[in-house]
């Protein structure tokens, strides 16, 4: 493939946004490969087919975990996004910047220059809001359009019971100084198609005749020459090949993907990869640890109203919703399903909001297996309320299973294995419980629920968790970004540790999780990495 000043690997999130970046500056040639193929397919493109690609192997790579003992011995299910815009081609579009104290949190880990007051403006760079009203704010590539008077009346319930419980309801749960709050999630969609980090950032950069795009290119791992990384070896078209950096390697392959090139590559563990057979570079045992992800549970409600059970789970309905969204690109079908929700404290003394709620107009309680669910709602009114807890502590790994690049790694979560995380499970499905005892939402609640926080016990409210929560798709934190002597992979300007012109870029520098979702902060980390980069 010849030689380039930079070779990012994976064009993900993170990865868009450098391959725009840096060849922004035409002396630069860079070469951008990706595992995956094209994402020029209609169920990624209209919002709502995110139902279907959540199990297409065509663009995911369907990983599953190790049988975790927080989760009462399941093996839990991790689809990460394998085609052009990675994880943000598959993802729910629920943007959220996290908590001002998330950053702080990443800077008082030793990374200088990485705490809010430095990243806020970095996320304005780049962002245009789209309000309700339909005024738009900041000029950014990146839409983030509030939809919220095109979600489901029976928002209003919900608004309803959180003002009668004393929380927070706000307009924009992105404000300038996030405290948290009731709000509707706004979404990455623009004029009723997915935005993801593809279309924003790399589409309008690919007419650049120093950028290039080698897609169903799997990279096996780092070449590195003493202490330098000097390009890569890869894989495409069942042929091997290699491609030269002149100036730098950046790694953007995720956070399952990304640790696994490092151990790949002699970066790693010195224990597990003198016992796969590979010659140690580097050792760090920190490369593939740090792993943090966000795990989840619904609890079902049936409804006294209709509710888009009523649109998505009937033959006329889906045929009305497909037909509007022909015409006009608008209705159900230009909407992710997580209309509701917000950061919120599960009490009052709580330092910070620590929970973050979803409240869906959708319910869908049976299992069908290999199909998402959302794809069959049940056939009554329903919907659901849920919640993941903001900051767990539970920290696990990645490691690869085998010298064999193509062999996916073994994920170990570690899911509730702290106190503390078990502590805020219980209080935000007590929490739950409470706003389902709100008059507002016994409007809305036909029936008890099937498992009824309100009435059960501690004890019992735990193991529903263990049996049924899963990932919500968060995973961070394998390749931290802090001081080697503190556990870290990179330094603060995203440095591998050891190892001269290689970074890492993406969701796993994540220094501790983020309070929300794990899209936007990806995109900040890229946009910061991106100026550091050039800076040399
Ligand atoms: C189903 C799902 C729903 C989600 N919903 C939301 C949401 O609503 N809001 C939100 O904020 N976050 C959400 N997330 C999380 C969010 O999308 C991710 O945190 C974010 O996209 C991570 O970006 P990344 O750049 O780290 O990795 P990715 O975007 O996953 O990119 C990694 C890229 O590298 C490629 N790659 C991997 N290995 C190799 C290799 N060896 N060679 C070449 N290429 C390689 C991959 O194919 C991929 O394209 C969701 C994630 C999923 C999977």
């Amino acid at each position: 493939m010849g030689e380039f000043d930079y070779i990012i690997v994976g064009a993900g999130s993170a990865g868009c946004v450098l391959a725009e970046r840096l060849s922004a500056d035409r002396s630069k040639r860079v070469l951008l490969l990706e595992a995956g193929g094209s994402d020029r397919r209609f169920r990624i493109r209209m919002p709502i087919g995110y139902g279907r690609t959540f199990h297409d192997p065509a663009v995911n790579w369907r990983y599953t975990t190790e049988p975790d003992p927080g989760l009462g011995g399941r093996a839990a299910y991790w689809p990460r996004g394998k085609v052009v815009g990675g994880s943000s081609s598959i993802n729910a579009m629920v943007y959220c910047r996290g908590l001002p104290g998330d950053y702080d949190d990443w800077r008082d880990a030793g990374n200088p220059g990485w705490g809010w007051t430095d990243v806020e403006p970095v996320f304005r760079s780049f962002e245009r809001r789209i309000r309700r009203d339909g005024s738009q704010h900041g000029d950014g590539p990146l839409w983030v359009s509030d939809r919220e008077p095109e979600y489901h009346p029976i928002k209003r319930h919900f608004y309803a019971a959180a003002r009668e419980l004393g929380l927070p309801v706000v307009d924009d749960l992105d404000g300038s100084a996030p405290e948290g709050g009731i709000g509707a999630y706004a979404v990455n969609t623009r004029k009723g198609l997915r935005c993801s980090a593809a279309d924003a950032f790399l589409r309008p950069a690919l007419a650049r005749s120093n950028l290039v795009l080698a897609i169903h290119a799997r990279v096996e791992r780092v070449a590195i020459r003493g202490c330098r990384a000097v390009g890569v070896d890869y894989v495409q078209g069942g042929r091997r090949r290699q491609a030269t950096a002149r100036g730098e390697v950046v790694l953007c392959a995720g956070a399952v993907n990304t640790p696994q090139l490092l151990q790949l590559s002699g970066i790693g563990p010195g224990d597990l990869l003198q016992r796969l057979g590979i010659p140690v570079v580097h050792a760090n045992a920190a490369v593939g640890g740090g792993l943090q992800d966000h795990l989840g549970i619904s609890y079902f409600y049936r409804a006294t109203e209709p509710t888009l059970n009523q649109v998505l789970g009937t033959w006329p309905g889906r045929l009305a919703a497909g037909l509007r969204y022909l015409l006009t690109r608008s209705g159900p079908l230009s909407l992710g399903v997580n209309q509701l929700g917000g950061l919120v404290r599960t009490s009052p003394g709580a330092s910070r909001p620590n929970t973050q709620l979803y409240f869906n107009p959708v319910s869908y309680s049976i299992e069908h297996a290999g199909k998402r669910p959302l794809l069959k709602p049940d056939p009554y009114p329903g919907f659901i309320i849920g919640f993941n807890t903001c900051r767990p502590t539970s920290v696990g790994r990645i490691d690869i299973a085998s010298p064999e690049p193509e062999r996916p790694p073994r994920i170990t979560p570690n899911y509730l294995s702290t106190d503390r995380d078990i502590e805020d499970v219980i209080a935000s499905a007590r929490l739950i419980g409470r706003i389902q005892e709100t008059e507002a939402m016994r409007a809305l609640v036909a029936d008890r629920p099937v498992f009824d926080p309100a009435r059960a016990s501690d004890e019992e409210i735990l193991a529903d968790f263990r049996a049924r929560s899963g990932s919500v798709f968060h995973a961070c934190g394998t390749c931290r970004m802090a001081p080697e002597s503190a556990g870290g992979v990179v330094d603060g300007e995203l440095r591998v540790h050891g190892i001269r012109a290689l970074r890492v870029v993406d969701a796993s520098v994540f220094p501790n999780i983020t309070s929300a979702n794990t899209h936007a902060p990806t995109l900040m980390v890229a946009h910061k990495a991106a100026r550091l980069i050039a800076a040399g």
